[in-house]
C-alpha cells in the first residue's frame, strides 16, 4: 500500500507551553491535527477556569494563519481546586478534562496532589457531571524504583480511586507498561488509555546504551522491550479504549543536555510519519485511523473530524528539520532512529 486516507487526527495529550515556545511549536501540531488536549502544567499552572480561558486565547492567537485547530483545555488539579469552578468550566464548554499530577511526578508537578482524599470533593463533582480525569499515573515514593512507578500507581492509587468512585471517567495518560495495558483491558467501563508515539518506538535502551541520550528521556520513562510490544499490540488492535496522546513535550536543548535534564520528547513534527511506519510494521495500517482519529473523540464524547488526511509512502526518506528553532532556543525533534518514508500530503 502506498497511500492511505484517514480522518484528520487529534492529539489527546499535548504540551504547547507558552510565550516564545508556544509561538514556535504550535504550527507543528496545527499543521496535521484538528484538535488537541492541552496540558496545564505551565509555570504557574492552569488551575482555574479563568486561567484556562486566558491560556486558550494565547493559544488561538498563536495558531498560524490558515490552520484550523481547536485547543481542548484542561485544568491542573490541586488540593484546593474549587468544584464549582470546575463545573462552571465544563458547562461553558471550555474545559474538556481535569489533569491529576501526583505532586513531584513530572515536569512542573510540585503543585499537584499529595493527598487524594483532599481532591475527593472535586473528583466526586466530576463523576456527577461526566467530566474526565486525565492521570499521570506514577507514584512518587522514593522507595519505588522509577521503572516500577506506573505499575505501583495502578495497584495502590488507581484501583483505590476506581473502587471509591466507579462513575468517574479516567484516562490513563501515556501508558508505558504491559501492566497498564492489561489493567485497561480488564476494566469494563470508564477507563481508557492514551499512548505516545515514542513509546511505540523506543525502549529503555534508547536512553542508556552507548551513552546517555537525553532526548529519549521522558516520564514515564521508557521501559523494557516487552512493554513496548504490549503497547504496540494495544495501539494497533483497534480497541476503542486506546488512542493517540503524543505527549509531545518541548524543552529547549540546554534544559535537556545538562547534568539534570528535563523529561520530555518533542514528537509533534514527525508523529504521523512515525505512526504510519509503526502501523505498517504491525500490518495494521487499516487500524491507524481508529487510533489517531476515531477512538479519542468517542471517548471524550466529541464528533469525529470531517476533514481527511492522506499519507503517502515515498521511495526516498522524508526530510524534516532535526530542530525547531524558537526565540528561547532550539528544540530537538524526536529521532526514531530509522528513516521515515510516510509523508503527510
Ligand atoms: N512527559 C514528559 O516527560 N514531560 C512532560 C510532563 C508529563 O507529561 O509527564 C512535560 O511537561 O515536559
Ligand atoms: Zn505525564
Ligand atoms: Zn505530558
Amino acid at each position: 500500500m502506498n497511500s492511505i486516507t484517514i480522518r484528520r487526527p487529534d492529539d489527546w495529550h499535548l504540551h504547547l507551553r507558552d510565550g516564545a515556545v508556544l509561538a514556535s511549536v504550535i504550527g507543528d501540531t496545527s499543521r496535521h491535527f484538528a484538535r488537541a488536549i492541552i496540558m496545564p502544567n505551565l509555570v504557574p499552572p492552569v488551575v482555574t477556569t479563568a486561567d484556562a480561558k486566558a491560556y486558550r486565547e494565547r493559544i488561538i492567537a498563536a495558531i498560524p494563519k490558515g490552520d484550523r485547530f481547536e485547543p481542548l483545555m484542561t485544568l491542573y488539579l490541586t488540593e484546593h481546586t474549587d468544584p464549582d469552578d470546575v463545573e462552571e468550566g465544563k458547562k461553558s464548554g471550555l474545559i474538556t478534562a481535569v489533569k491529576l499530577y501526583p505532586a513531584g511526578a513530572t515536569t512542573n508537578s510540585h503543585g499537584g496532589v499529595r493527598d487524594m482524599e483532599k481532591a475527593m470533593p472535586v473528583l466526586e463533582r466530576m463523576a456527577k457531571i461526566g467530566l474526565t480525569l486525565c492521570v499521570h499515573g506514577e507514584v512518587t515514593t522514593p522507595e519505588v524504583d522509577i521503572f516500577d512507578r506506573e505499575a505501583v500507581f495502578i495497584e495502590e492509587k488507581l484501583e483505590w480511586l476506581r473502587r471509591r468512585l466507579p462513575e468517574l471517567k479516567i484516562t490513563m495518560e501515556h501508558v508505558t507498561t504491559k501492566e497498564g495495558v492489561d489493567y485497561i483491558l480488564a476494566a469494563d467501563s470508564n477507563l481508557a488509555g492514551s499512548i505516545t508515539t515514542h513509546h511505540l518506538i523506543i525502549n529503555r535502551n534508547a536512553i542508556l546504551v552507548g551513552g546517555i541520550r537525553p532526548h529519549y528521556y521522558c516520564l514515564p520513562v521508557a521501559k523494557r522491550e516487552h512493554h513496548r510490544q504490549a503497547l504496540r499490540r494495544a495501539a494497533t488492535s483497534g480497541d476503542a479504549r486506546f488512542f493517540l496522546g503524543t505527549d509531545s513535550a518541548p524543552h529547549v536543548d540546554p534544559l535537556k543536555e545538562c547534568a539534570c535534564g528535563c523529561a520530555g520528547v518533542y514528537t509533534a513534527p514527525n508523529t504521523m510519519s512515525c505512526l504510519a511506519h509503526v502501523f505498517e510494521e504491525e500490518n495494521a495500517l487499516d487500524r491507524l485511523e481508529a487510533f489517531t482519529s476515531l477512538n479519542g473523540p468517542a471517548w471524550y464524547g466529541l464528533p469525529v473530524n470531517e476533514e481527511t488526511m492522506v499519507l503517502e509512502k515515498q521511495e526516498q526518506p522524508i526530510v524534516y528539520p532535526g530542530k525547531c528553532e524558537t526565540e528561547a532556543g532550539a528544540i530537538t525533534v524526536f529521532d526514531p532512529m530509522f528513516p521515515l518514508h510516510w509523508r503527510v500530503r
